[in-house]
């Protein structure tokens, strides 16, 4: 869909400035979905590796976040292995709805109830980001920390549009919870992609 140099801005790497692989095409269905429109493949532009490591080449990081939409919806084998060619750091962000495929160094595993995660993704976990909605996420997000390593980091994140409303809950929970961290969408709020 695109390629873009920013600074991550959520979870365990929030801060720190990356390469970001948007890959279009995506049929999870999160109702409050920041980047709908990357829901249909179709809609977006098609790029060989070749051409993605033309684009990459120009920033001076060698950090990349692979996200979409969905990227585990594609065998991620070819265009992971060509890019640890390049030398770069490669983490992903996914719901996990699909066979983890491609060789990572962080996976950022984001659960989601309106499709459930292939049971591959839990030993893969580097993060569990959890998104907060509503108050049956903070259940939700339990469930499946039951389910990653142990030593997998976790993060609750305001879903964007209910930020105001659940921010305080969250606080409340990663005070009485300390295993719990807390993640804000931090490019929301410097403006940048
Ligand atoms: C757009 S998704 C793409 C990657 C993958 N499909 C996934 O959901 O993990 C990137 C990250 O943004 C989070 N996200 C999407 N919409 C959000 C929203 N409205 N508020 C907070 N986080 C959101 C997702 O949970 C995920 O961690
Ligand atoms: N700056 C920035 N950080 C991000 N972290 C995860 C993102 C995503 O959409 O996957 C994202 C994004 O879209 N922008
Ligand atoms: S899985 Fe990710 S890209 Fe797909 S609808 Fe949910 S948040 Fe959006
Ligand atoms: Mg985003």
């Amino acid at each position: 869909m695109e390629i873009f140099y920013s600074i991550q801005g959520e979870g365990y790497y929030a801060g720190t400035p990356a390469i970001f692989i948007r890959l279009g095409g995506c049929d999870v269905g999160c109702v409050w979905c920041d980047v709908k429109e990357s829901w249909n493949e179709a809609d977006h532009p098609f790029f060989t590796v070749d051409e993605i490591i033309d684009q990459i080449k120009e920033y001076p990081c060698r950090m990349i976040v692979i996200t979409g939409g969905e990227p585990l919806m594609y065998d991620m084998k070819e265009l992971t292995t060509v890019l640890k060619g390049h030398n770069y750091q490669l983490n992903i962000e996914t719901s996990g709805a699909y066979p983890v495929t491609g060789v990572w160094d962080w996976v950022c595993f984001s659960p989601k109830k309106f499709k459930t995660p292939d049971t591959s993704i839990y030993a893969h976990a580097s993060e569990l980001k959890a998104i907060v909605f509503n108050q049956s996420d903070f259940e939700f997000a339990e469930q499946h920390r039951s389910l990653v390593p142990k030593q997998c980091k976790l993060y609750l994140q305001p879903e964007w549009s209910k930020a105001e409303k659940m921010t305080p809950q969250i606080i409340d929970y990663a005070k009485a919870h300390p295993e719990w961290n807390i993640s804000l969408q931090t490019h929301k709020y410097l403006n940048i992609p």
